[in-house]
């Protein structure tokens, strides 16, 4: 379970990222966050597995706070925590399978990386991640030469092979083809009913209602909706997107 309380990120411009955010999240659950460009969704996210470190407040994971953790006490936590990144974030001249072992690097001390020594226990999760985004027959091609889609589904395959509780996907299908949004959510829904809990964001507010539980909705920087899809009436999404884009 995720507690996030009182949680705010200035940045040094002045900008609030985010504006004292309160919010739960409970195991297995799977939410979308919605909000104007600019309106706080990655800051949330990257605040979450300390990609960005808050001004202050607190973010529990299963009761351990995380949001100044440092050291061995952060590493322990994020190796649970997958992240799918809208750029993929892959290493472009390894292979898919090598890609996929990365996300064992945090179970390991760095040689294993470096040399490439990860067990065969490793490599078949790996391989089985790859398999379940359909993908266990590209293990030995470089990512450089697969589509963008296959290269997030890489992407997934490695966040899973964490075998995290928690996967962050920060607007995982803006730099794909339109048509591929239902496979990548499609695939993260899978892995949501294996018990991982989802947290996506997303612009695109007909997937965002049609693949969460749990709807958050910010406006600059402020959580302003919280609820089911079917709590998100016209009214609420107006609140939602007020403000024009330039104002943020
Ligand atoms: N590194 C930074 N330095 C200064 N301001 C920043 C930084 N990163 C984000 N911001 C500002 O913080 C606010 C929230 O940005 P954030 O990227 O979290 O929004 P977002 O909802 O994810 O937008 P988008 O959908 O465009 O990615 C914006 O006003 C943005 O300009």
């Amino acid at each position: 379970m995720i507690e996030v309380k009182n949680l705010t990120k200035i940045y040094p411009n002045g900008t609030r990222g985010l504006d004292d955010v309160n919010v739960d999240i409970q195991n297995g659950e799977f939410v979308c966050v919605i909000g104007l460009s600019g309106a706080g969704k990655s800051t949330f996210l990257r605040c979450l597995n300390r990609l960005n470190t808050a001004t202050s407040g607190q973010i529990l994971i299963d009761g351990e706070d995380i949001a100044f953790a440092e050291g061995a006490k952060l590493r322990s936590i994020r190796r649970r925590i997958g992240f799918v990144f809208q750029q993929f974030n892959l290493s472009t001249r390894l292979t898919a399978l090598e890609n996929v072992l990365a996300g064992r690097l945090g179970y390991h001390n760095r040689f294993v990386g470096a040399l490439g020594l990860y067990p065969q226990a490793d490599i078949e999760l790996a391989q089985n991640a790859l398999d379940r985004v359909g993908l266990g027959d590209k293990k030995g091609v470089r990512v450089d030469e697969l589509s963008g889609g296959q290269q997030q589904r890489v992407a997934i395959a490695r966040a899973v092979a964490q075998q995290p509780t928690l996967i962050l996907a920060d607007e995982p299908m803006a730099s794909l083809d339109p048509k591929l949004s239902n496979v990548i959510m499609g695939l993260l829904k899978g892995f949501n009913k294996d018990g991982i809990s989802v947290v996506v964001n997303i612009h695109v507010l007909e997937l965002a209602t049609a693949y969460a539980d749990r709807i958050l909705g910010f406006n600059k920087g402020r959580l302003v909706f919280d609820g089911p899809p079917s709590a998100l009436t016209e009214s609420e999404i107006e609140r939602i997107y007020s403000g024009s884009v330039a104002d943020l």
